[in-house]
């Protein structure tokens, strides 16, 4: 589903790369912990999927297309493919929950009769059924990113990707929004997760990889966060 082939990355004006000749396959459905540093790469390896970096040498390959490749007008298409969460859950203040979450469906063109059908569903699958109308200063933290996963997950993407999305969030509420992740990926969903909430990463025992100074210096099938912060 996603294939990094010796894929570096120099941003400009860096004499080291943030990413170093990195080989990685990520299998569809797998569900996979990004760990390290700070700096050590996460979020320029999640950035060159989206294509929001380009890599300086390599490939990368999203569901079997290079898309250094893809002429810009199909990176939107690759982007739809892609559903995104990050730590500060970035919702629009001035919508509703539910208008939030449909807002993804309306920008790409979905009818307004498969938005009302599939817009409560989604809110009821996140836990939020019966706060639709309620704007996102009025939710907690944990609610808001349920939103932000109901608004990633309603176009059903191919790929999840989660930047630090408990970084916000007190344990017992990043517990939920876990569960929530790991139903997604039981969908088929392939998740790929940048944190370093070390106890989330220990309580499930999915594949580990962990960046340091952008190389891969540690790639399990069942891995703990196994790094002091
Ligand atoms: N736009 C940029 N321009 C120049 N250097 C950058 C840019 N973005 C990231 N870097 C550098 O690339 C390296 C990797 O950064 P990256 O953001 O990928 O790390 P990270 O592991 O996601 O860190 P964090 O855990 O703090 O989010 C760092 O040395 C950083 O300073």
């Amino acid at each position: 589903m996603i294939r990094f082939d010796k894929v570096t990355k120099t941003y400009p004006g860096q004499k080291r790369p943030a990413l170093d000749a990195v080989d990685l396959e990520i299998e569809k459905g797998e569900f996979v912990f990004l760990v390290g540093a700070s700096g050590s790469g996460k979020s320029t390896f999640l950035r060159l999927i989206l294509r929001e970096a380009r890599p300086t040498s390599g490939r990368v390959y999203v569901a079997g297309k290079e898309i250094n490749k893809l002429s810009s007008w199909k990176v939107p298409k690759l982007r739809r493919q892609v559903g995104t969460v990050f730590q500060d859950f970035r919702l629009l203040p001035n919508k509703t929950v539910t208008e939030n979450v449909a807002f993804a469906l309306e920008v790409i063109g979905k009818p307004r009769s498969e938005i009302n059908k599939v817009v409560p569903e989604t809110l009821e699958m996140v836990g939020l059924e019966g706060k639709g109308h309620r704007m996102p200063d009025e939710l907690s933290g944990g609610e808001q990113q349920r939103v932000a996963v109901a608004r990633a997950f309603v176009n059903r993407p191919m790929i999840l990707i989660a930047d630090e999305p408990t970084g916000n969030l007190d344990p017992a509420t990043s517990v939920g929004i876990m569960k929530l992740l790991d139903r997604i990926n039981r969908t088929d969903t392939t998740v790929v997760m940048a944190t370093h909430d070390s106890s989330i990463v220990d309580q499930m025992r999915k594949r580990v990889i962990e960046l340091e100074g952008g190389l891969i210096v540690r790639d399990e099938a069942r891995g703990i966060y196994g790094y002091q912060n």
